[in-house]
């Protein structure tokens, strides 16, 4: 069980992006973190694998303190070596134990240099060597963008694979339909906190209640505007 208990992160003083996220996790289960652009996804990341100390709260994994060690973080970005080639960063980041048959799936140009492959090819490499790592918990900061539709598949299909391991995944999308394909639980960052968790009953109500609140954002900007959504404002 991943345990996260009054989590709070700044990277301005007294101007929290994460103020009091409590989740929990358990293992072999796919939890969905729903949010707006700056809403603090990667930064509840980022404070689960390590990269950013926590102002307070507590994040742990079986009861201990969570360790780099225990996570494999799949970036937005992903950086490479630019003179190296696929084979050899999948051979290096996973210290030469990964399943070359998977290849049969990614079909990516192995013999190819990293730096002219496309921005799917490289978010594909990124997720095999994600994957083959094994780790209890796997975090996918926005697996799916830029990705083929076939692909889209493959990572739903290994995603579950891993849910069969027993391990933790934290998926974030901006796309309610990515997450509520998957994910056992979706949590809605907002304002610093999850405030509410949706299991499955509940993700039409989900589903509703952000278009709600979209719909409502734009009438607001709208009316602000003097007008209505549709009307030609200049
Ligand atoms: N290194 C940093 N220094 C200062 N502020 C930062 C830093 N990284 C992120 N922020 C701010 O923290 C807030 C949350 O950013 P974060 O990247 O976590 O959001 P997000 O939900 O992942 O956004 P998006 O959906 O656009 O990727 C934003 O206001 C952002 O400007």
């Amino acid at each position: 069980m991943l345990e996260l208990t009054d989590v709070r992160v700044s990277y301005k003083k007294d101007k929290p992006i994460l103020n009091g996220v409590n989740l929990s996790i358990p293992k072999g289960s796919i939890f969905g973190i729903l949010g707006m652009n700056g809403a603090g996804k990667t930064t509840l990341f980022k404070a689960i694998y390590g990269w950013i100390a926590l102002e307070k709260g507590q994040i742990k994994l079986n009861g201990d303190c969570t360790k780099h060690t225990n996570i494999s973080f799949l970036e937005t970005q992903n950086y490479f070596y630019p003179y190296m080639k696929g084979i050899e960063y999948i051979r290096l980041v996973t210290k030469g134990t990964f399943d070359i048959k998977l290849n049969q799936i990614f079909e990516l140009p192995l013999d190819e240099l990293i730096d002219n492959y496309s921005t799917g090819m490289k978010k594909k490499l990124a997720f095999w060597a994600v994957f083959e790592l094994n780790k209890d918990i796997v975090i996918l900061d926005e697996p799916f963008n830029g990705i083929d539709i076939e692909s889209v598949e493959c990572f739903y299909s290994l995603i579950i694979e891993m849910r069969k391991q027993g391990k933790i995944v934290i998926i974030s999308s901006h796309i309610i339909e990515t997450l509520t394909r998957i994910c056992d639980e979706i949590g809605y960052l907002s304002k610093g906190k999850i405030d509410q968790i949706y299991s499955k009953e509940n993700y039409s109500k989900l589903q509703t209640e952000v278009r709600k609140m979209i719909q409502a954002k734009v009438q607001n900007a709208f009316l602000s505007k003097g007008g209505k959504p549709g009307e030609n404002n200049g």
